[in-house]
């Protein structure tokens, strides 16, 4: 396709070409217009071609039965064939006059004016962007990963309604009971879970089924909801088995804020086991290294007990207590975002019936935990060493940070998550603000989705009707008709070319064009075949229902036994 009839008719008429192909149509198939057209008309009369052309309808039915009708039609007055010397979309050619009964014009010294539009192939502005994307898709990789030895003899096929059992983590001993941690797919629904299985535990006090099913109801965004609880034989054990929500790519609190680090060269010996036997100078000498290397934006500390109250707060309202506080238990499942994991799981495995000690106990080790991370150091909480890390809190943050973990670490028996309300004051309004911009720009990024999902279903109707090779026992069926019309708009949204023959890759065009279609605009556009034979100017009004009845007629076929 020549470029020229594009570049001239793309933005600076309305989208409304000049050339003599185009009026020759229109006058042929406008029988009051003006038989011919003078270059000394212009530019003044353009805009009564436009006028006339914005008035101008096609009657669908007979728009094309196929490129040669119009050839046919056409005889005697445009036929590049017949004048092969003449190339009339050339920007050197002016104005001839009249030649084989038409009269040519062209609109002189038209700029093109893709020299004006950069070509960007990026158009961050059309997709989700790279971070948020990225995010997405690493946490469903995996989701999707395979479950690892699929043949371990330890782990089942398949457990109550839930197979494909991939170990998270490999089954820790120590104090308690031991525990492993699967990530498991539902027969039924086919959604990922996370599965907890306590190892050779069963059921010893039925009053922990009514809290299972407290805890059940329990819906809140910081608490990683349970779905069930059921007891089992399949690991070969009576096992009791948790089943949670699942997010991918979690972390623990554990792992991302106390895990052993290299700083400068030294790895803490004694960092993986804080209640290992150690020398006080030792003691010392990390929480001075972590005063100089590690500590935690204050904001982020206060981000993370916003959190960590509102979900204390649900479960204490309910009657609950959470019993297991502790950074391996809270999950990050995304940059900041704080969910409470293994909920339930002491109500079973040791139930004792003094929920209001246990909140109490709630309170004590939540004090402990905003203690440890702003000292950055599980250190920070044995009664030895907590004055210096008091000491090292008050010379780093803020007095009311201080205040909050010295109340929550008091002995004070009337303690109550309500009581560090007023403790966190306006941070509450930070934090709302955050996460409301945060919502903002996910909405923002969801709506350019949606946009490319119904722009894809355009693409998607375009590419079945295009180059089908028969339907209907009709080879030529793609090239004719409608569907014809769907295959020159296909070569105007996707086949440009720039003036020296490159392709024009604007995905701006492209959108523009594929919105246009589907909002069935009343703009006109002009379309011509590749042999520059044929030339059509047609509404996308037009062509989108010629797109839908073609691809109805597809769809019937297909839906036929
Ligand atoms: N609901 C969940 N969704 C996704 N991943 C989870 C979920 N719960 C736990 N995990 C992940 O499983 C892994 C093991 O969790 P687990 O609670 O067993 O941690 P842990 O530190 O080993 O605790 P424990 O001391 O009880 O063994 C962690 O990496 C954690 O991020």
């Amino acid at each position: 396709m020549d470029p020229s009839l594009i570049l001239t008719h793309i933005p600076r008429f309305q989208g409304l070409p000049l050339e003599s192909k185009l009026v020759t149509y229109m006058t042929h198939n406008k029988p009051g217009m003006p038989p011919t057209i003078s270059s000394t008309m212009m530019p003044s009369s353009v805009d009564n071609i436009m006028e006339n052309m914005s008035n101008m309808t096609i009657n669908v039915g007979q728009k094309m039965n196929a490129p040669q009708d119009y050839v046919d039609t056409l005889q005697g007055a445009v036929s590049p064939s017949k004048n092969s010397q003449l190339n009339v979309f050339s920007p050197e050619y002016t104005p001839k006059g009249n030649v084989n009964g038409t009269t040519y014009f062209y609109t002189p010294v038209v700029e093109p004016l893709i020299e004006e539009v950069p070509i960007n192939n990026s158009h961050p502005l059309y997709f989700m962007g790279s971070d948020i994307r990225q995010d997405v898709l690493d946490k469903n990789a995996i989701a999707l990963a395979e479950h690892n030895r699929p043949d371990d003899p330890n782990i089942p096929a398949e457990v109550q309604n839930y197979q494909e059992l991939m170990l998270l983590e490999e089954p820790r001993t120590g104090p308690g009971p031991v525990t492993s941690t699967f990530r498991a797919t539902n027969i039924k629904n086919g959604n990922s879970y996370c599965l907890r299985r306590v190892h050779d535990c069963k059921l010893t006090n039925k009053k922990s089924l009514a809290i299972i099913e407290t805890w059940k109801k329990l819906l809140h965004s910081n608490i990683v909801g349970l779905k069930e609880v059921f007891f089992t034989k399949a690991f070969g054990d009576e096992s009791t088995v948790f089943v949670y929500d699942y997010f991918p790519g979690s972390e623990t609190m554990l792992s991302k804020h106390f895990a052993p680090k290299d700083v400068n060269g030294y790895v803490d010996p004694f960092s993986a086991d804080p209640t290992a036997p150690r020398p006080y100078s030792h003691t010392k000498n990390t929480m001075l290294r972590h005063q100089h290397n590690n500590m935690l934006p204050e904001s982020l500390i206060w981000n993370y007990v916003i959190q960590l109250t509102a979900a204390i707060r649900v479960i204490h309202a309910a009657g609950l207590s959470y019993r297991c506080l502790d950074p391996s238990k809270v999950l990050l499942t995304s940059n900041s975002r704080i969910r409470l994991s293994c909920v339930g799981v002491p109500d079973v495995v040791d139930y004792k019936d003094d929920t209001c000690q246990f909140q109490g106990e709630d309170l004590l080790t939540l004090g402990k935990l905003v203690l440890a991370l702003a000292s950055r150091s599980l250190l920070a909480v044995h009664r030895t060493d907590m004055q210096g890390s008091l000491d090292l809190i008050s010379s780093t943050y803020s007095k009311d940070l201080r205040n909050l973990i010295l109340y929550l670490l008091s002995n004070s028996a009337a303690k109550s998550v309500t009581d560090l309300m007023p403790m966190i004051g306006a941070r509450f309004y930070t934090q709302l603000d955050a996460i409301q911009l945060q919502s903002d720009a996910i909405e923002n990024e969801l709506s350019k989705e949606l946009d490319n999902g119904r722009l894809f279903k355009l693409i998607s109707k375009i590419a079945s009707i295009n180059e089908r090779p028969q339907f209907n026992m009709d080879p030529q069926w793609s090239e004719t008709g409608d569907r014809y019309m769907i295959k020159l708009f296909r070569d105007y949204v996707f086949h440009q070319v720039d003036p020296n023959g490159r392709p024009w890759l604007d995905l701006a065009h492209i959108v523009s064009c594929l919105n246009k279609l589907d909002a069935g605009s009343t703009e006109q556009i002009c379309l011509m075949s590749r042999d520059e034979k044929t030339v059509l100017i047609v509404t996308y009004a037009e062509l989108k229902q010629c797109m839908e009845t073609s691809f109805e007629g597809l769809l019937l076929e297909s839906a036929k036994e």
